[in-house]
C-alpha cells in the first residue's frame, strides 16, 4: 500500500546562505544514525523526529512522558477513545424498543439497568456524545486534532468500531466529509508548502483483500517489508487533483465496497474499509533547504459484529458474519493485551488481515482516534456492553507516533554544486565597482561550500556505516532466537576461561566506555534477557539442588556420628552446628524464587538488584560449606583421637541397630563391609551376652569382637572421609556456580547499561522483543476464546461446549485436552471455509450439505432442550430467565424455545458464554453427572450425553471426510 508514495521532489529556491544550509544538514545528522529510517524510495532518507502535536485541551489525551530521557524523544500517546450513541432507528422505535442507556455528562455513559442487573454499567471516556449530537461536533472533539496530524507528518488513523447498524458508517462518511472540507481548508493557506496528496483503498471481505479502486486486481496479497511493515501489493494509488476528486474517489469506494441486507440493517457494511490518504508536503524553511513531510491517514468503517440470533442471517450472510466476528474477535484480542502494556506477551497482529494492516495504528507509529458507536436500544444492550468494554480496552493502548521526515540528498548535493557553479560564473564576471570587495566575499563562499561538500560526503560515509551497523543489530538480533548464540551464551558460561570474575566486568565496563562502545553495546543488547535469565534460573535450580545434597550428605554425617555415641559435649555441639548450618544452607537454596517472569525492563531491573544481593547470600553459602568441612575435619581428628585412647568395642556393640540403618542409605560408602559386620553381629543382645560368657564357645569368639571393632572403624572413617570429600566437591560446585552466576549478572550488567545508556533505537531492540513465555491462564484463556469462536463458526453441538466449558477451566492436566479441541476445530473450520471458497461446480453439493446438516443437527438439539425447559427449570427460575433474556412474552412453548436459540449465540461476550454453558447444564443435568462427566470423553470425539451423533459437529467432520 505504501509503495510508490513518494514523488520526486521539486526543490523551491534555496538560500544560498552556507550557515544556514550547514546548520540545516547539522539538524539533519543530529539524530543517531540508527532512528535514521531509509525509507524503501531511491536518495530519499525519512527522518522519524519526536512529536508535539497540538493537543487542545477539549480532547483531553492522555499522555505519558517520554520512556527516553535522553537523545530523541517519542512521543507516547494513549489511544483517543469517544463513544457516540445514535438515536433509536425508525425499526427500533415502531418495535416499541426502550433507551438503555445515558449520557450523564461529556465523558460518561450509564446503562439504565432496566434489566435490574447487580451491576449498574458507569463507563467514561475522553469523550461521550450522545443521540442529538451532530457529526461534525464528533470530528472537531474526536477525531480532527489526530487526522491532521498527517499533514504534520504524523500517520493517523480514525477507526469506527461498534455493533452492526450502530452508525459506523454514517459517523465515517461525516468525518471523511470533514477531513476533506479541512485538509483543502489547511492547503489553501499553507502558501509556503506544496502538497501531493495520494488516495489507496481497499476492502477486507471474507479475510480477502480487494483493491475498492481497482477491483478486477482480485485477491491482493499482504507482504511483510522489514521496514515498512505489512504492505498490499500491487494495491492502486491515485494522485488526487483537488477537493472534489477526492471526493468522487471517495465515493467510488463506497460503492465498490460490499453491502448486503440484514434484518437489522438495510444496508449492511460486509466488508471492513480502509481508505488512505498519503499526504507529502515539502515546504521552504528559513533555512532554505527542502524537506518534506510523509504520512498517511487511514479513515477506517469496520464491519460490525453481529449476533446470528438478531440478525437471522443464513447462508452468505451467515458466512460474512463469521469471518466479520472472527476478525473482529482478533481486533479486540490485539487491543486487549495492548491495553495490558507489555506484560502481555506475544500479540497476535498476525491473526487476521484487518489487525495486520492496522498493526502500525495499534500501539505503533501513529496517532489514533476511535470512534464506538452504539444503539441506545434495550434489546442490544449486551453487544453495546461489548463495544463499551473494547472501547474500556481501547483507552489503555499506548501509540509512539513520530514525524516523518523526507529529505532529497541527491537534490540537496545537486543544489550546491549548481550554487558553485553560479558563484565561479559571478566571479568571473564581477561589476566594476564591487569587484574586489566581491571576489573576496565569492572566495571564502566558494571555501565554505567546498567545506560542507566535504562535510555532507562524511556524513553520507557516517550514514551508510550507521546503516550498515544497525544491520548488523538486526541480523544479530534474529540470530539471538537461533542456537548459534545459544553456543555462544554457552560458551560464555563455560568453565574454560581463567579470567577473573572481577577483571572480567571491569573490562566490559571500561570497553562499554570506551570509544567502542556501540558495537559492544549492540552485541550486549542483541543477547536475549529472558535467555540470560533463564541461564540465571538453571545456575539457581543447581544451587537449590546442591543444597538439598549438601543437607543429606550432613544428615548422614550425623547418624554416621551418632552412631559412633561419643556422649561427648564437643560433638554434640559440632553436630548441632553442622546441621544448623546446613539448615542454613538448605534455606539460601531455598530463598531463591523458583519462577520469576521477567517481561519488562523494570521486572529485568529487579531481577538485576535480585542477583546483586545474591553475591552475598552465595558467599554465605559459601562460608558455611568452609565451616562444615573445618568441622568435618575436628570430627575425623576427634574420631582418630577416640580410636587411639579407648576401645570402642561397646559403643560401637550398642550402635549396631543404627549403624545397619545408616548402612542401607545409598550414600553410604562402605555397605559391603557393614554387611559383612551385620552378619557377624546379627543382635546387640546376642554380641552383650557373648562379651560376657565365658564358654570356650564365647571365648572363641573374642577374636572376631576385635576383628568387628577394626572393621567399624575403618567403616566409619571411610563415611567420614567420603563425606569429607562430598563436602569439599560441594564446595568446588557452589564456587563454580557463583561463577558462572556472576558471568550472567555481568551479562545483564552489559544489557542494563546497553539499555540505559543508549539511545531510542538500542531502547527499541529491547523494549520490540516479543517475550514468548506467557502464564498458563492467559495461554488457556486465548485458546479457550478461540475454541467458543470456532464452537460458533463449525455450529458444534451446544451440549458438547457446555461440557467442554465446565470441564475445563485451565488446570495443567486440561492442556492436551484443550489442544486436541483446538486443532480439531482448527481444521474443521479450515476445512469449511476452503470448500465454501472453491467452485461448486467441484464439490457439488457436499459442503453446503455438511453445513445445512450441522446446522439442522444443532436446531434439533436445540428443540431438544426446549423440552427439557419447563422439567429441568423451577417457574421462578424460567421467569427470571425470560425476564433477563428478553424473551417477549409469547406462547409458552415458544417462549422456551426462543430462551433455548439465544443459548451460546455470541461467541464474543464471555458473560453470555458463562450463561449459556450454566442454563444448558442444568437442562442436561450435566451438574449432576458430577464423577461422571470424564474429561477423557474429549480425547477422540465431539460428545452428547444422549449419544445422538447427529447433534455432534462430528457428523459434519465426517462428511467432510467423505469428501
Ligand atoms: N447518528 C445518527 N443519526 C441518525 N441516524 C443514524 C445515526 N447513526 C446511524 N444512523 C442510521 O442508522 C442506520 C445504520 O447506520 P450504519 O449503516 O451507519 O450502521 P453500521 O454500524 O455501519 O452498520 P453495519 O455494521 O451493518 O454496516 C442507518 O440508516 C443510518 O442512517
Amino acid at each position: 500500500m505504501a509503495s510508490n508514495l513518494l514523488l520526486p521532489l521539486t526543490i523551491p529556491k534555496i538560500t544560498s546562505n552556507p550557515k544556514q544550509i550547514h546548520k540545516l544538514i547539522l539538524d539533519f545528522v543530529s539524530f543517531p544514525p540508527f532512528l535514521q529510517h531509509r525509507s524503501g524510495f531511491n536518495n530519499c532518507m525519512v527522518h522519524k523526529m519526536s512529536v508535539s502535536a497540538p493537543v487542545t485541551p477539549a480532547t483531553k489525551i492522555r499522555r505519558t512522558p517520554s520512556s527516553t530521557p535522553s537523545g530523541p524523544r517519542i512521543a507516547e500517546e494513549k489511544i483517543l477513545v469517544t463513544v457516540r450513541i445514535r438515536p433509536l432507528t425508525p425499526r427500533e422505535l415502531s418495535a416499541y424498543d426502550l433507551i438503555a442507556w445515558d449520557c450523564t455528562d461529556e465523558n460518561t455513559v450509564v446503562s439504565r439497568n432496566l434489566n435490574h442487573e447487580r451491576h449498574n454499567g458507569t463507563y467514561t471516556f475522553d469523550k461521550v456524545f450522545d443521540p442529538s449530537c451532530p457529526t461534525r461536533k464528533i470530528y472537531e472533539q474526536g477525531a480532527r486534532d489526530v487526522a491532521l496530524s498527517a499533514i504534520k507528518g504524523i500517520n493517523a488513523t480514525i477507526f469506527a468500531y461498534g455493533q452492526t447498524s450502530s452508525g459506523k458508517t454514517y459517523t465515517m462518511r461525516g468525518i471523511a466529509e470533514n477531513v476533506i472540507d479541512d485538509i483543502y481548508a489547511h492547503i489553501k493557506n499553507a502558501m509556503e508548502s506544496k502538497f501531493v496528496l495520494k488516495l489507496s483503498a481497499l476492502e477486507i471481505y471474507n479475510e480477502t483483500v480487494v483493491d475498492l479502486l481497482n477491483r478486477d486486481s482480485g485477491a491482493l496479497r499482504l507482504l511483510d517489508d522489514p521496514e515498512k511493515g505489512t504492505i498490499v501489493e500491487k494495491l492502486t494509488e491515485e494522485v488526487i487533483k483537488d477537493a472534489q476528486h477526492l471526493r468522487c474517489l471517495i465515493a467510488t469506494c463506497e460503492a465498490q465496497r460490499q453491502v448486503g441486507e440484514t434484518s437489522l440493517n438495510d444496508r449492511s457494511s460486509r466488508s471492513h474499509q480502509i481508505i488512505r490518504l498519503t499526504i507529502e508536503s515539502s515546504h521552504r524553511e528559513e533555512s532554505g533547504c527542502v524537506k518534506s513531510l510523509l504520512a498517511s491517514l487511514s479513515l477506517v468503517d469496520l464491519a460490525g459484529s453481529e449476533r446470528t440470533v438478531q440478525t437471522n442471517a443464513d447462508g452468505i450472510r451467515l458466512k460474512e458474519g463469521s469471518h466479520i466476528n472472527r476478525s473482529l474477535l482478533t481486533l479486540t484480542t490485539v487491543i486487549r493485551k495492548l491495553s495490558v502494556g507489555k506484560k502481555s506477551g506475544h500479540i497476535p497482529y498476525r491473526d487476521s488481515k484487518l489487525t495486520r494492516i492496522l498493526q502500525s495504528s495499534l500501539g505503533g507509529n501513529a496517532r489514533t482516534a476511535i470512534i464506538c458507536t452504539m444503539s441506545p436500544a434495550l434489546s442490544h444492550v449486551d453487544q453495546s456492553r461489548n463495544t463499551l468494554a473494547f472501547a474500556n480496552s481501547a483507552k489503555e493502548v499506548t501509540n509512539s507516533a513520530q514525524v516523518n521526515m523526507v529529505v532529497g540528498e541527491k537534490q540537496m548535493v545537486k543544489h550546491l554544486q549548481e550554487e558553485v557553479t553560479r558563484l565561479k560564473a559571478e566571479l568571473l564576471t564581477p561589476e566594476a565597482s564591487s569587484s574586489k570587495c566581491l571576489r573576496t566575499l565569492l572566495l571564502e563562499k566558494e571555501q565554505k561550500i567546498q567545506q560542507m561538500e566535504i562535510e555532507l560526503n562524511e556524513i553520507k560515509r557516517e550514514r551508510d556505516l550507521a546503516q550498515s551497523q544497525l544491520e548488523i543489530a538486526r541480523k544479530l538480533q534474529k540470530d539471538t532466537k537461533e542456537p548459534v548464540i545459544q553456543n555462544q551464551v554457552a560458551k560464555r558460561l563455560s568453565f574454560s576461561d581463567h579470567i577473573s570474575i572481577s577483571n572480567r566486568r571491569t573490562s566490559v565496563r571500561k570497553s562499554t566506555q570506551s570509544t567502542q562502545r556501540k558495537p559492544l553495546r549492540q552485541s550486549a543488547t542483541c543477547m536475549d534477557p529472558c535467555m540470560l535469565v533463564h541461564e540465571i534460573r538453571k545456575v539457581e535450580m543447581r544451587q537449590r539442588q546442591l543444597g538439598e545434597e549438601a543437607n543429606r550428605a550432613l544428615e548422614l554425617l550425623h547418624k554416621e556420628v551418632s552412631s559412633h555415641r561419643l556422649g561427648n559435649q564437643d560433638a554434640a555441639e559440632t553436630i548441632a552446628k553442622l546441621l544448623s548450618d546446613i539448615k542454613d544452607m538448605h534455606g539460601i537454596s531455598n530463598s531463591i524464587p523458583e519462577e520469576i517472569e521477567v517481561k519488562d525492563k523494570a521486572s529485568l531491573k529487579e531481577e538485576i538488584g535480585r542477583l546483586k544481593c545474591e553475591e552475598n547470600t552465595i558467599a554465605s553459602l559459601e562460608e558455611k560449606l568452609e565451616n562444615v568441612q573445618k568441622s568435618l575435619d575436628t570430627l575425623v581428628m576427634y574420631n582418630n583421637e577416640e580410636a587411639s585412647r579407648s576401645p570402642l568395642k561397646t559403643k560401637i556393640l550398642k550402635t549396631n541397630g543404627k549403624m545397619s540403618s545408616f548402612i542401607k542409605s545409598p550414600c553410604s560408602p562402605s555397605s559391603s563391609v557393614i554387611h559383612n559386620i551385620e552378619n557377624m553381629a546379627p543382635d546387640n543382645q546376642k554380641i552383650e551376652g557373648d562379651k560376657k560368657a565365658s564358654t570356650p564357645a564365647a571365648a572363641s569368639k573374642q577374636p572376631n569382637v576385635k576383628k568387628i571393632q577394626m572393621m567399624f572403624k575403618t567403616a566409619a572413617e571411610d563415611n567420614i572421609q567420603s563425606i569429607k570429600s562430598y563436602v569439599t566437591e560441594l564446595k568446588e560446585r557452589v564456587a563454580k556456580l557463583q561463577y558462572q552466576k556472576q558471568l550472567l549478572v555481568c551479562q545483564v550488567l552489559e544489557l542494563e547499561e546497553a539499555n540505559d545508556g543508549g539511545g531510542g533505537g538500542e531502547t527499541d531492540f529491547v523494549e520490540e522483543m516479543e517475550y514468548p513465555i506467557m502464564p498458563r491462564h492467559l495461554v488457556f484463556e486465548e485458546q479457550r476464546n478461540q475454541i467458543i469462536m470456532l464452537w460458533h463458526l463449525c455450529h458444534v453441538s451446544i451440549i458438547h461446549r457446555t461440557q467442554f466449558y465446565m470441564l475445563f477451566r485451565g488446570d495443567t492436566a486440561d492442556e492436551i485436552y484443550v489442544q486436541v479441541e483446538l486443532r480439531r476445530l482448527t481444521w474443521l473450520e479450515q476445512h469449511l471455509s476452503e470448500l465454501g471458497n472453491a467452485s461448486p461446480a467441484l464439490l457439488g453439493d457436499e459442503p453446503a450439505g455438511s453445513v445445512t446438516s450441522s446446522i439442522k443437527a444443532l436446531k434439533q438439539e436445540r428443540e431438544y432442550l426446549a423440552k427439557r425447559v419447563s422439567t429441568k427449570l423451577s417457574g421462578e427460575e424460567r421467569e427470571m430467565l425470560y425476564k433477563k433474556w428478553e424473551i417477549p412474552m409469547e406462547g409458552k412453548q415458544r417462549r422456551r424455545l426462543q430462551l433455548v436459540n439465544r443459548l451460546w449465540t455470541d461467541p464474543l461476550n464471555m458473560r453470555h458464554v458463562k450463561e449459556s454453558a450454566e442454563i444448558v447444564a442444568k437442562l442436561v443435568g450435566f451438574c449432576e453427572m458430577g464423577e461422571h462427566a470424564s474429561k477423557e470423553m474429549f480425547a477422540l470425539n465431539f460428545v452428547n450425553p444422549s449419544d445422538k451423533k447427529a447433534w455432534m459437529g462430528w457428523n459434519l467432520i465426517s462428511n467432510l471426510l467423505h469428501l
